[in-house]
């Protein structure tokens, strides 16, 4: 494993002139952890319909130092999210509004140029979704090493390549066979890892990874998590983890996040989430996945699907067509924001529970207020979606279907 050390001290060694006294500054404060806040982050894909928002007044803060997780279905807005924070978001899309402040490099939405460049890898390393496929077929993982180093302006190429092999030693491979191979005589757990070593290489203190265990066997999941756990604590990291599978995030995540529809609906520390979810959401997804012991029928999917970007409700609550608690202000009202200790739920049901205000909900299934807020130590018990919605659209759904924002 490099020493942070060995590895600033080779970094720094590029920016040895004075016209790049900023990199070694930059450099120096990419040696601890940064913080990062993302704020009021919207960003639209355009489409047939106009421009549509993937991710919608998102508040989000990484803490120095911490793993967060970010859950929700496919489509709910995570990588998007995941690819602000490298100011990566590619046409059609873009980003339309929002801030996202990394301490040591500011407000990266307002980066462009070289500077954008020179932030990934060296301040902001990313494992892209489906990584395994994501290296280059044509050229050993050695020479896709070299031409990241050059592409960073690494002079000791040397230095850069004893860090790779470190760092895979450090993930359980042999680092000179698989510096000396390409992706074919890989297995995906091997390339998964040398993506994370890619990611790690440069040094970059703020961590992304969208989908690290995504099509990987238990064992080799497990492994892959223990890394990331391991690394983070080593080289004092700042990490996102994106994923669909809960699992994951209960494994390595100190806080987590829950997505829907491009909104954030719940955060707070992971064991509080996971323990007592607040939002009906976070609550169907937990009902849904399966157990290994006890009942295994107990698991119940949630009714309906994710709104895509041209189903998505403009205004109110963006889960209301699937949520049994639903009350006439989720149609038309943004959810207020409800803050208890250091978790945050945005719901109109859970303001209303914890006003003590009694509600009647427009669906005529659940009679919202105090008592018809799900029970959050057993949210498997209560507030089931209606049962003659079955596995299909729960009612209501059609009522605003094609919504345009
Ligand atoms: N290039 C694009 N053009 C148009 N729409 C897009 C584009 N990329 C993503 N979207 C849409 O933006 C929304 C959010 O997509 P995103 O990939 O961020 O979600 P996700 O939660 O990461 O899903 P998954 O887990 O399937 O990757 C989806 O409705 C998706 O269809």
């Amino acid at each position: 494993m490099p020493t942070t050390e060995n590895t600033a001290a080779r970094n720094a060694g590029k920016t040895g002139n004075a016209g790049k006294a900023g990199n070694t500054a930059n450099v120096a404060s990419a040696m601890k952890a940064p913080g990062v806040r993302v704020d009021g982050l919207t960003v639209v894909y355009r489409t047939p319909a106009g421009e549509l928002p993937a991710v919608r007044g998102i508040d989000l803060e990484l803490p120095a130092g911490t793993i967060t997780g970010v859950v929700g279905e496919s489509g709910s807005g995570k990588s998007t999210l995941a690819l602000s924070l490298l100011n990566a978001v590619q046409p059609p899309g873009r980003i339309s509004a929002g801030s996202v402040e990394i301490d040591g490099l500011g407000d990266v939405v307002k980066l462009s140029g070289e500077d954008l460049r020179k932030a990934r890898g060296r301040h902001i390393g990313y494992v892209f979704q489906a990584a395994q496929n994501s290296l280059n077929p044509l050229k050993t993982v050695g020479k896709q090493l070299l031409d990241l180093g050059r592409s960073h302006e690494i002079e000791d190429l040397r230095g850069l390549v004893r860090d790779a092999k470190d760092l895979l030693g450090r993930m359980g491979m042999d680092g000179a066979r698989v510096l000396d191979s390409h992706q074919h005589e890989l297995s995906g757990g091997m390339r998964q890892r040398v993506g994370i070593m890619l990611a790690l290489v440069l040094n970059a203190h703020l961590v992304v990874l969208d989908e690290p265990t995504t099509a990987l066997d238990m064992i080799t999941q497990a492994n892959i998590l223990r890394i990331v756990r391991e690394v983070h604590a080593e080289r004092g990291l700042t990490t996102l983890v994106i994923t669909h599978d809960l699992g994951v995030v209960a494994e390595v995540a100190d806080r987590l996040a829950v997505m829907y529809g491009g909104r954030l609906v719940e955060q707070g520390p992971t064991t509080d989430v996971l323990s007592a979810p607040r939002h009906p959401y976070t609550q169907g997804l937990l009902r849904a996945i399966p157990r290994l012991l006890g009942d295994i029928g107990e698991a119940r999917a949630l009714p309906g699907r994710p709104p895509t970007l041209g189903t998505v409700p403009a205004r109110g609550c963006v889960f209301r067509e699937r949520c049994a608690l639903r009350m006439d202000v989720c149609e038309t009202e943004e959810p207020p924001v409800v803050v208890r200790g250091p978790s945050i739920t945005a719901c109109h049901a859970v303001a209303a529970a914890d006003a003590g205000v009694d509600t009647d909900t427009t669906a005529g299934t659940a009679t919202a207020g105090a008592d018809a807020v799900p029970d959050a130590a057993h949210p498997a018990e209560t507030a089931d979606a209606p049962e003659s919605a079955g596995a299909g659209e729960p009612a209501g759904v059609q009522g605003t279907r094609g919504e345009q924002p």
